[in-house]
């Protein structure tokens, strides 16, 4: 049984607890009470390398990361530090999240907001956005062909972004064919959880123009951001540096710099 799969049984068993407890016809109402999602893939297109930094309190592969008593409050530091989007783990027992950490960053920050879990049925789908999430990730990993289909056509259908993540050539082709419009490539192995930063680089050209790249994870200041940028990033994911760090305004602040500065990005 690798990582992912652990997780997914414990994400397997809270989903059908949160079934029970909360019947999706409730959840389809709330929907309708929650202002529109914000266009996310138009506030990473207007940066030159975007920042979505998350709030993340522990992983499978680091253990215990950061304290986080107000994740409102560190989601705000954030956005004032410039990151385009927060993203928020809503995974409890390998990460420590909830669903309670998305409602308060929705409330504490006006950029986009992205759902961070391992979404296997449109329930899930449903609950990121009555929680008020703008954009729900995909892990192309955790899912066969048509279930990635229908859950990214559901995420679109309600009106926000789907993030789809791939860790190798087989998953880059599988986001496209299922009309991915966000790429996540994940520089950590799913079955050692090294960290493999040569991986965008390698993933990054089977990506047509027009579809925006994310680099995720293994990014700890602005070099990594500067290399991501040059193989094509169009945004960078940060977990770990943002939240175990000694002051996160800067270490965001500072990315921020690096992904703004005009000599990133150049001629693309
Ligand atoms: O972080 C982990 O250990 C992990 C293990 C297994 C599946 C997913 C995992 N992390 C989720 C993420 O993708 C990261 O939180 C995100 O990319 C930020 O990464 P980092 O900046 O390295 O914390």
């Amino acid at each position: 049984m690798t990582v992912l799969d652990e997780i997914i049984a414990g994400v397997r068993a809270d989903l059908a607890e949160r079934e029970s407890q909360t019947p999706l016809d409730v959840l389809k109402q709330r929907v309708e009470k929650v202002p529109d999602p914000r266009d996310a893939l138009a506030v990473l297109r207007a940066r030159r390398v975007a920042v979505i930094a998350e709030v993340k309190r522990r992983s499978p592969s680091k253990g215990d990361l950061a304290n986080i008593p107000d994740p409102g409050k560190l989601a705000g530091i954030y956005e004032t530090a410039g990151a385009a989007a927060v993203s928020v783990l809503t995974e409890k027992h390998r990460f420590g999240g909830s669903l309670a950490d998305l409602d308060a960053v929705r409330v504490a920050v006006d950029v986009p907001v992205l759902r961070k879990d391992f979404i296997v049925a449109p329930y899930q789908i449903w609950e990121a956005r009555a929680h008020g999430a703008d954009l729900v990730l995909l892990i192309v990993a955790a899912l066969d062909q048509p279930r990635l289909v229908g859950l990214l056509e559901r995420i679109e259908s309600l009106g926000m972004t789907a993030l789809v993540e791939v860790h190798d050539e087989e998953e880059t082709h599988r986001a496209l064919d299922a009309g991915a419009r966000l790429i996540g490539v994940n520089a950590r192995d799913l079955k050692t959880l090294e960290i493999r930063r040569d991986t965008f680089a390698r993933l990054a050209p089977l990506v047509p123009p027009g579809i925006l790249k994310v680099a995720e994870s293994g990014i700890r200041g602005p070099r990594d951001l500067l290399g991501y940028a040059e193989a094509g990033a169009d945004a960078v994911l940060v977990g770990e540096a943002a939240v175990s760090g000694p002051d996160p305004r800067q270490t965001v602040a500072d990315l921020v710099a690096a992904g703004a500065h005009p000599a990133t990005k150049v001629g693309r």
